[in-house]
C-alpha cells in the first residue's frame, strides 16, 4: 500500500476536519486517515508515517460508528488506539447481502464520484441517471466519465445525451488507454482529492484506475474470494495513490451499490418532476388522468417527457422496494403478483 510518510494536506485534510479538532478538545491525540481495513487490523497514515491499529473501535455500537477506508480518525500517542471518527463530509454505505439487512460501510469523505459509462451499445442513460440519484444521495460531486471514444465516431452524442440528465452536470470524454486523454480527469486527481469510482461491469473501470495510477498498477488484481452471495469480489479495501497527487477509493461493494434510502437522491436528481407533482390538484394524485395533474400539465408543456415520467415512477417504486423491510417487501411481492394476475 502506498502510505508511506504523508503530511496531513497530501492526505486530504481540510478545515471541516480541523475544525472538529478543537471541539473535540482530545490534546493526547492526533489524526490520521483510515488507508486500509482488513480483517485483523487498521491502516492508518498521518504525520509521523503509517500505523497498524487493533480493530476494536465501535465495538458494541452502531455500524456506522466503526472506522471505514476514507475516515480521519483520531489516535492517542500513547496507546496507539482510536479515540475518535471525526464526522464525515460524506459516507457511501449499503445494506448488507442476506435478510438481517445490516448496514455495511463502504467509504467515507470522497470528494469526486466517477460514474463510468462507455460510448457504445452499453450506454444507458436510465443506468447513469441511478448513479446520479446515489452521487446526490451521498452529498458527492458526481463527474460523468465516457470511456472508450475510440471506438466511435460519435463521442458528442453520448456526452450531450449525458449533460442532459442534470443542468451543470460534468461529462468528461475519454480513451481509458490513453494517458494523455485520462489526463482530462486530473483536476480532480490532484493532490490530497479522494475520487472513487462507480458503474457496470466492461465499461472500463480498471483499465482507467491502471491509467490513473500510471506507474503503480493494481496490485496484481488483488486476492478474490467468494462473498455471501456467492460472487467474487476482491477483499481489500483500501485507498490507492494516483499519479496527480489523489487517492482512489476502491473498495468491494462500491462497484455494485444498489438504490436503498436514496429518496433524497431521488429528489434532487428528479427534481422537475417532484416539484410539478407538488402542484397538482390532489396529493395522492397518481398523475395520470387526474384533474388538475400539474405532472402531465408539464408533459404537454414539454417540461420533461413522458419517458421521464415513467422512469422516475420505475425508480420511486424499486428505491421503496429495496428500502422496504423484509415484511414490507413480502407485502409487496404480494400486491406485485395480484396486479400481475389481473392483467
Ligand atoms: N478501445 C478502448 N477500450 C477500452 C477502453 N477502456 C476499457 N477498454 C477495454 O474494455 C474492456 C473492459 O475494461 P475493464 O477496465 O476491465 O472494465 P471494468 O469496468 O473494470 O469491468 P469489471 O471489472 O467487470 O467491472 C477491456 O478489454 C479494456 O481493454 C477505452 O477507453 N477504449
Ligand atoms: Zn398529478
Amino acid at each position: 500500500m502506498d502510505s508511506v510518510d504523508k503530511t496531513l494536506d497530501e492526505l486530504g485534510w481540510r478545515p471541516f476536519f480541523s475544525a472538529q479538532m478543537s471541539e473535540l478538545d482530545d490534546s493526547g491525540s492526533r489524526p490520521f486517515r483510515v488507508m486500509a481495513v482488513h480483517r485483523g487490523k487498521i491502516v492508518v497514515a498521518g504525520e509521523g508515517g503509517p500505523l497498524d491499529i487493533q480493530p476494536g473501535f465501535g465495538d458494541g455500537l452502531a455500524a456506522e460508528d466503526h472506522p471505514t477506508v476514507g475516515d480521519w480518525v483520531l489516535v492517542d500517542s500513547a496507546t496507539c488506539q482510536i479515540t475518535h471518527i471525526l464526522q464525515r463530509a460524506n459516507l457511501f454505505k449499503r445494506r448488507a447481502p442476506g435478510g438481517d439487512q445490516k448496514t455495511q460501510l463502504i467509504a467515507a469523505n470522497v470528494d469526486t464520484l466517477f460514474i463510468v459509462a462507455s460510448c457504445n451499445q452499453d450506454f444507458s442513460i436510465p443506468r447513469l441517471e441511478r448513479y446520479l440519484i446515489l452521487a446526490r444521495d451521498v452529498g458527492v460531486h458526481p463527474v460523468i466519465v465516457l470511456t472508450k471514444t475510440d471506438l466511435t465516431d460519435k463521442p458528442e452524442a453520448f456526452a450531450a445525451a449525458a449533460r442532459d440528465l442534470q443542468p451543470g452536470l460534468e461529462v468528461e470524454s475519454i480513451n481509458g488507454k490513453d494517458p494523455a486523454s485520462a489526463a482530462r480527469l486530473s483536476r480532480w486527481c490532484g493532490m490530497g482529492q479522494t475520487v472513487a469510482l462507480v458503474g457496470s461491469s466492461g465499461v472500463g473501470k480498471s483499465t482507467l484506475v491502471n491509467t490513473l495510477r500510471g506507474s503503480d498498477t493494481i496490485a496484481t488484481q488483488a486476492v478474490r474470494t467468494a462473498d455471501d452471495t456467492g460472487r467474487h469480489t476482491t477483499t481489500v479495501r483500501e485507498m490507492h495513490r494516483l499519479d496527480h497527487g489523489g487517492w482512489l477509493l476502491d473498495t468491494p461493494g462500491m462497484r455494485e451499490l444498489q438504490l436503498t434510502d436514496v429518496a433524497s437522491g431521488l429528489a434532487a436528481v428528479f427534481a422537475d418532476i417532484v416539484e410539478a407533482a407538488e402542484q397538482c390538484r390532489f396529493s395522492d394524485c397518481a398523475h395520470n388522468s387526474e384533474p388538475g395533474c400539474a405532472v402531465q400539465m408539464a408533459i404537454a408543456n414539454g417540461v420533461f417527457t413522458p419517458t421521464r415520467l415513467d422512469r422516475w415512477r420505475a425508480l420511486v417504486a424499486e428505491e421503496a422496494y429495496n428500502s422496504a423491510s423484509p415484511a414490507e417487501r413480502r407485502a409487496l411481492d404480494r400486491l406485485a403478483a395480484a396486479a400481475a394476475r389481473r392483467k
